[in-house]
């Protein structure tokens, strides 16, 4: 029989690496383990049950629901709330902050912020998707209810994050400050394995991912970089060759486990960019820096980014340590403004 170690085990076993070794952190990471397993067994059968598709809604940023964007943050927030460890969800698919109030949440310790399911405008084509978490200690004490203290937290004050990938295999990564583990779900035993001990980012990647239809709305420096990216230079393996899926979560597995750089810069339509703080950037900046990559804004560092509202946003530049750095030369040696050129040669600065 193989060797092989669950996440269950795995999460025992690393239990005394937590800055609070009472198990509530481990039970909270198996709760998010069994939802990711709901959440995967559904993503399975779409096509086959009634699951596709428009949910006929949109969230608070009116971006229209997905009916497996419901149903992924009805299964994360049920597992959270019965498992008791969690006293407030942020979720991109609630308006507020969700105070977990039963009598055991009161005494719970742990904040999730929640992608459920990102890149869920993929879902209708199979392409892979994703669910981001990520995981704070409570700042109010317990008993009374969380407060803004508790969910606009730095994402330096993470304790954990991580992200589920439902793809050609169904993988969940996360790391507690101790490096980054990865984890294949067994579709034979229904378990989570350990499949990348000890991930690692390699520092000089070849790959770019960025949404070059927009090319036309991005600041210079993002410009410049692109056709940095673009010039042949066998010394520096350019040309990069580019690979976007349109969801974050498939983008940054690929670049944790090859290398390179996943950018959401700002644009003329979105000026702080489109990805959110604290549950796509800070879990994604949390995992990475930990693999040893880096995630910027482009200037500054994304978990020491101030925390004012709970649905921010903020560009991101993130992946392979050389190449974010690159990145950031141009974007600081270049005009952050957006600048529109119309097919006559007009120039509009936004
Ligand atoms: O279509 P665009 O503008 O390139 O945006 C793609 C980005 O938007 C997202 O789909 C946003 O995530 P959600 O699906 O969770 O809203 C990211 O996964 C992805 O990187
Ligand atoms: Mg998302
Ligand atoms: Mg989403």
């Amino acid at each position: 029989m193989t060797a092989f170690k669950t996440l269950g085990q795995f999460i025992i076993e690393r239990q005394k690496d937590f800055p609070y070794a009472k198990g509530e952190l481990s039970r909270l990471l198996r709760d998010i383990g069994i939802a990711a397993k709901i959440v995967n067994r559904e993503i399975n059968k779409a096509g086959l049950v009634d699951i596709l598709g428009d949910a006929g809604s949109s969230n608070i940023q009116g971006e229209s629901q997905k009916k497996l964007d419901i149903y992924a943050n009805e299964q994360f927030i049920a597992a959270l709330r019965s498992g008791g460890e969690c006293c407030i969800v942020v979720s991109e698919e609630n308006d507020e902050y969700l105070v977990i109030d039963s009598d055991i949440s009161n005494e719970a310790n742990y904040v999730v912020a929640l992608d459920p399911l990102d890149g869920s405008s993929n879902i209708d084509v199979n392409v892979g998707v994703g669910t981001i978490f990520s995981i704070y200690r409570r700042k109010s004490d317990t008993g009374k209810h969380s407060t803004n203290e508790d969910v606009l937290q730095l994402g330096t004050e993470q304790v954990a994050a991580g992200y589920v990938i439902y793809g050609s295999s169904t993988m969940l990564v996360y790391t507690t400050g101790k490096g980054v583990n990865g984890f294949t779900l067994d579709p034979s035993i229904g378990e989570f394995c350990l499949s990348h001990p000890n991930m690692t980012v390699p520092a000089a990647g070849t790959i770019y991912s960025i949404n070059e239809g927009n090319y036309i709305h991005f600041p210079d420096g993002v410009k410049k970089y692109i056709k940095y990216c673009q010039v042949e230079d066998p010394d520096t393996n350019r040309p990069y060759t580019s690979r976007y899926t349109g969801s974050m979560v498939a983008d940054i597995h690929r670049t944790l486990i090859k290398g390179g750089i996943f950018i959401y810069p700002p644009t003329t339509g979105a000026k702080k960019g489109k990805l959110r703080l604290i549950y796509e950037c800070n879990p994604m900046a949390y995992i990475i820096e930990q693999a040893g990559g880096k995630a910027s804004d482009g200037y500054k560092r994304i978990m020491e980014i101030e925390v004012r509202e709970l649905h921010q946003r903020s560009s991101i530049f993130i992946g392979s340590m050389d190449m974010v750095l690159k990145a950031e030369e141009f974007m600081s040696s270049f005009s952050p403004k957006l600048f529109v050129k119309s097919f006559e040669g007009e120039v509009k600065i936004q």
